[in-house]
């Protein structure tokens, strides 16, 4: 919390009929009760609130007519005349309060004032300083997905959001899209994107991935950068996107905001918010795929999502019944993964540390990132190629995955990859090899435990800036042929594996998995772009330990 700074403004007001000092400076609101006699009084101790300024939502002023004052709800309360004689002016605050688990909510306090013309004035400077911060959206563009997670997307928009966008005097622009991409074509070809502040997405991880698409490639196309090369360096998005979570695993507003809440998402907005996010770049022979910024899953990932296309009508269940059907089957697949080492940054998988907000991992990575691809483009060469060395892996997987940060979702509280970054430019390339089904099943467990799911004998985890993969089946004759003379002995097993699917790795294809879309091709080249776009979130935000302590009114 900020130090108050100097006051603006320092009255004796009321809430519920009892005296508070209370001030404003630029970065805080105060109230404090007003002790009436220096004993200290064991039941009675000193009330002191704070609220900073940044995240008040907006004041009212309270209207009074016959003696009742109107509430929130349009109903009138009658001011009780002996209580309020001289105190019938009001206003009141609404403000951010955190609650259990990252949940925000709005709070509001009514402050009365004997005066008119200090309520007015009370006003009017707070005011002041909510217009005085930049950040804050005051126009977006909304996207509702109606059909996302159990189809509850408008409701929630209508009945949780709008509200509180009116009370907060932010406009919308809202589209309930018809078809599937919808909102990526609209923001691609259509939307005046000059005129918002920012951009909502009401709905899952798919829906967040259409929005996406549209804002990078419109961004790329006006700033013209070919979306098709792989080695182009990517123009970031100005426009920052909002998340309600709306849908089925909601994995990106979980890791970014904490919780999967809608209010919470709201209030994130309407305080203006940043976080920037990586992006990864998909391509298929210098062909552009898609864009990833949670988790590219080959294998079980894969399946998993291909499976629970056809059981859609079950809403977020579907991926429980596809998990353990995919579980059961147990496919592994062939082919080769090489990556490029992230040098010079701070920061490993296999870190204690999480990704936080302000984290100071994304911070510094960010940096490094931006200088070298200064530095990159007077030497005028690519800066992935000279980046370092590539390493190359070949073998039969159960499971491949990428993970641009740490997925966590409701499922998996701590995520794929629970110390990866939001922000560092790069992403978490895990590799499930070959094992049983007990070992697989340990793997899959350590994801909602304490326990370390790396830490498995079967499991490794490189921190990448790029990987690319070749399933067996699409490898060139030469890279067969290579294979065959590193690894003989290995491949005449293949070959009886192949004959007896019971044994679990036959030659199955499977699907990349690419936040929640299946990729139409299985031979992928990814790039990390370092903060390629920005969320209207700060990251996950620790929680407080001792409240007193950060409370200025306790110092
Ligand atoms: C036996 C216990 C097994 C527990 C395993 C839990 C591991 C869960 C990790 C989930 C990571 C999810 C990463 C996010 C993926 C989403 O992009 C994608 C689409 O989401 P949406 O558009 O909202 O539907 N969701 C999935 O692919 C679902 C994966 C579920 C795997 C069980
Ligand atoms: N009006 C619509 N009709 C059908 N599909 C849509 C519509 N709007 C968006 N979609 C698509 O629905 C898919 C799932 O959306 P999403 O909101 O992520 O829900 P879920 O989390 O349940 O998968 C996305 O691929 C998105 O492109
Ligand atoms: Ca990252």
């Amino acid at each position: 919390m900020e130090r108050p700074g100097r006051l603006l403004l320092l009255s004796e007001l009321r809430v519920r009929n009892t005296a508070y000092d209370v001030s404003l400076s630029r970065s805080l609101l105060t109230w404090k009760r007003r002790v009436s006699s220096p004993v200290y009084h064991p039941f009675r101790p000193s009330v002191c609130h704070s609220v900073s300024v940044s995240e008040i939502i907006s004041v009212r002023e309270e209207e009074e007519e016959n003696g009742s004052r109107r509430r929130e709800d349009g109903s009138w309360k009658k001011i009780k005349e002996r209580e309020e004689k001289d105190y019938r002016q009001a206003f009141t605050v609404l403000y951010v309060e955190r609650c259990r688990q990252h949940r925000w909510r709005c709070a509001e306090v009514t402050f009365t004032c004997s005066d008119a013309a200090l309520c007015q004035h009370w006003i009017s400077s707070i005011r002041e300083q909510l217009a005085a911060i930049t950040s804050r959206p005051k126009h977006l563009l909304v996207y509702i997905n109606p059909y996302g997670g159990k189809r509850q997307g408008k409701r929630i928009y209508e009945q949780k959001v709008a509200p509180l966008f009116a009370l907060a005097g932010v406009s919308t622009h809202v589209i309930v899209t018809e078809f599937a991409n919808h909102a990526r074509d609209h923001l691609k070809m259509e939307a005046e994107l000059k005129k918002f502040d920012g951009v909502v997405c009401v709905g899952g991880d798919g829906m967040f991935s259409e929005i996406i698409h549209g804002l990078i490639w419109r961004t790329q196309i006006d700033n013209s950068v070919d979306p098709n090369c792989p080695d182009e360096t990517l123009s970031t998005c100005s426009l920052r996107i909002g998340i309600i979570p709306a849908g089925s695993t909601d994995c990106i507003c979980f890791a970014t905001v904490g919780t999967n809440d809608p209010v919470t998402s709201a209030l994130h907005i309407i305080v203006g918010d940043s976080q920037p996010m990586d992006v990864c770049s998909v391509h298929h022979n210098n062909t552009f795929l898609r864009y990833s910024v949670s988790l590219l899953g080959y294998g079980f990932y894969g399946d998993v999502l291909t499976d629970s296309e056809r059981k859609r009508w079950m809403g977020p269940a579907r991926y429980d019944l596809s998990g353990l059907k995919m579980f059961l089957t147990h496919h592994c697949y062939e082919g080769t993964v090489s990556y490029l080492p992230a040098r010079g940054i701070i920061g490993t998988p296999r870190d204690a540390a999480r990704c936080q907000s302000g984290c100071v991992v994304c911070q510094h990575n960010g940096r490094l990132h931006s200088e070298r691809a200064e530095r990159y483009e007077m030497d005028d060469t690519s800066d992935c190629e000279s980046d370092g060395e590539w390493r190359t892996i070949r073998g039969k997987f159960l499971a491949i995955n990428a993970a641009s940060m740490s997925c966590a979702c409701p499922r998996s509280p701590k995520g794929l990859s629970p110390a990866a970054h939001l922000a560092d430019g790069t992403t978490d390339l895990i590799l499930v090899r070959k094992c049983s089904r007990f070992d697989f099943l340990r793997h899959l467990l350590r994801h909602t435990s304490k326990d370390d799911q790396f830490d498995l004998t079967f499991v490794e985890v490189h921190r990448v800036r790029r990987f690319r993969f070749t399933p067996r089946h699409c490898q060139s004759d030469s890279e067969l042929e290579l294979d065959l003379q590193e690894n003989g002995k290995h491949q005449i097993f293949s070959q009886i594996c192949r004959d007896h699917p019971a044994c679990g790795c036959a030659p199955a294809y499977s699907s990349w998995n690419c936040d929640g879309e299946i990729l139409t091709h299985t031979a992928i080249d990814v790039r990390a772009h370092c903060q390629l776009i920005k969320l209207f979130a700060r990251g996950i935000e620790e929680p407080p330990v001792f409240e007193d302590l950060t409370n200025p009114c306790a110092i």
